[in-house]
Parts: structure tokens; sequence; C-alpha cells
């Protein structure tokens, strides 16, 4: 299964498209997101293996998914920390960081020693709207998870690398190579340089819009929001 991948530019519009014409609204398109992130996770290191997990989130919409993610594994049982260092004050992030609060989900400052004391990290700093060089204060962020040994699961793109051209050849990026990806809607074409688990989620994708935009829908099974696209090459 060789799905065809998404530009950042076609991301953008297909965003916009489903948000007007298909008449969702940002709310559901990212609690589909982050839903399908929450079970990445637990395919990846279900509870037994380690409950806790450190949610790096960006200012953006990747996030957000960040955010959804950390409240759906909270009920899991899992023990969420989110790091979430740039709150915007958009109403519906701020709805979010309330939802997590209520659950008593703590939210760290200190990057370093949460990742010092975690099983698993999200990384959901950047999707694909990031550009250039990485600003602050997130390239310490980065770099410590360039440098650490505990797995990561990047959501929709490894933070800092190019949407288009992949992973940076230099600066807090360098290196960085997550254990997993789930890419959101369709992979970008970031995932030709990618080397580990890949899964796809964000299951809202119509056959109409998938055409429009060369896409394929992924052949998810049962109540699965997520794929994981090695797997089922290995099946065909
Ligand atoms: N249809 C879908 O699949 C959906 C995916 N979702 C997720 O949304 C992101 C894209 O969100 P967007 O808000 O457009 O952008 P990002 O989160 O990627 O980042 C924007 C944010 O980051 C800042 N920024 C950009 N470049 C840099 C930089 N070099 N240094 C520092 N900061 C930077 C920018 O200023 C913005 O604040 C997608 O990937 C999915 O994860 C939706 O949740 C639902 C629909
Ligand atoms: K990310």
């Amino acid at each position: 299964m060789a799905l065809r991948t998404l530009s950042a530019r076609n991301a953008a519009a297909l965003d916009k498209e489903l948000m007007s014409t298909g008449a969702f609204s940002i709310d559901q398109l990212m609690e589909l997101a982050g839903l399908s992130v929450s079970q990445a996770v637990f395919k990846l290191q279900p509870p037994q293996k380690g409950r806790r997990i450190l949610v790096a989130c960006g200012p953006g919409n990747n996030g957000g998914d960040g955010l959804v993610a950390a409240r759906h594994l909270w009920h899991y049982g899992y023990q969420p920390t989110v790091y979430y260092p740039k709150q915007p004050k958009n109403e519906l992030y701020q709805r979010l960081t309330t939802q997590l609060r209520d659950l008593d989900v703590p939210f760290t400052e200190d990057f370093p020693a949460a990742l010092a004391q975690t099983d698993h990290v999200v990384d959901a700093i950047f999707g694909f709207s990031f550009s250039g060089e990485v600003r602050e204060p997130f390239p310490a962020v980065i770099r410590a998870l360039a440098e650490s040994r505990v797995p990561v699961l990047a959501v929709d793109a490894p933070s800092s690398w190019n949407i288009e051209a992949g992973p940076p050849s230099e600066g807090p990026g360098a290196g960085f190579q997550p254990e997993a990806l789930i890419s959101l809607t369709a992979p970008k074409p970031l995932v030709k340089w990618f080397q580990g688990r890949h899964f796809v989620g964000g299951r809202f994708l119509s056959k109409a819009v998938a055409d429009k935009y060369e896409l394929d829908v992924p052949p998810y099974e049962g109540i699965d929001q997520i794929i994981e696209v090695g797997v089922q090459e290995q099946k065909l």
C-alpha cells in the first residue's frame, strides 16, 4: 500500500475545503486527528510498557492535536504530561487546555526534566505549516528529542523537518529520526526519508475529496482510526 502524498500547500487547501464546502468544524477535525494520535500511542506503547507520556505541543493545530491526544490518553489510563510553552489566546486551544486542567493533567515548563522521566514522547510541535529555521523556545526542545533515547511518535511530521524536502542536515533537528510517525489525512512528501513505523490517521476523507486531491482513502479496519502502512504492505 504505497499511499500517495499530499504537499504542504495542498494540505492547507484541503483543510480549508473540509472546513468550508465540507462543512466540518476545526474542533471535529482536531478531535479525530487527536483520537488517531492516541490510538497510535496505544499501539506503540501499551499501558503495561509504561504509562508516562510527555506531549510536546507547538503553537498551531499540530499542538492542538497533541492536546486532544493527551485527553484521550488520560481516559485510557495513561499519565500524560503536557509541555506547551507558547499558548495562543485562541478560544479552541484555551478550551482544550481547560479540559486537561480539569482532569489534573500536569503542564510542565521544564522540558529536559520531563523528558528524563517519561516512557514515550508525542511530538506535536510543528505539522504541515512549519517552515524556515526553528525559532525559540523550540531549538533546545528539538535538539533534546534528537539526542534522547526515549521513543518519539511524531504527529504529521517530525518537527523541524521540511514538509517537502525532509530532514534538515544542520541545526537542532539534524539527525532527528523519530521511532514512529502518524500522518494525518495523508502522508506528506517527507515520508520518503522516514525510517520508523508509519501510521496514517484522520479518518474523515470522502472518496470525492480524495479523488480531487489525488489521494487514497486508506483501508482502515473496523472501528480503527489508524492504519499502519508497512504492515499492510506485508499483508499484500
Ligand atoms: N486535515 C488534517 O489532516 C488536519 C490536521 N490538523 C493538524 O494541523 C496541522 C497544521 O496546523 P497549522 O496550524 O496549519 O500549523 P502547524 O501546527 O504546523 O504550525 C503552525 C505554527 O507554528 C509556527 N511556526 C511555523 N514555522 C515555525 C518555525 N520555523 N519556528 C517556530 N514556529 C514556527 C507558526 O507561527 C504557527 O504558530 C497538521 O499538521 C495536523 O497536525 C488539524 O488538527 C485537523 C485537520
Ligand atoms: K510534529
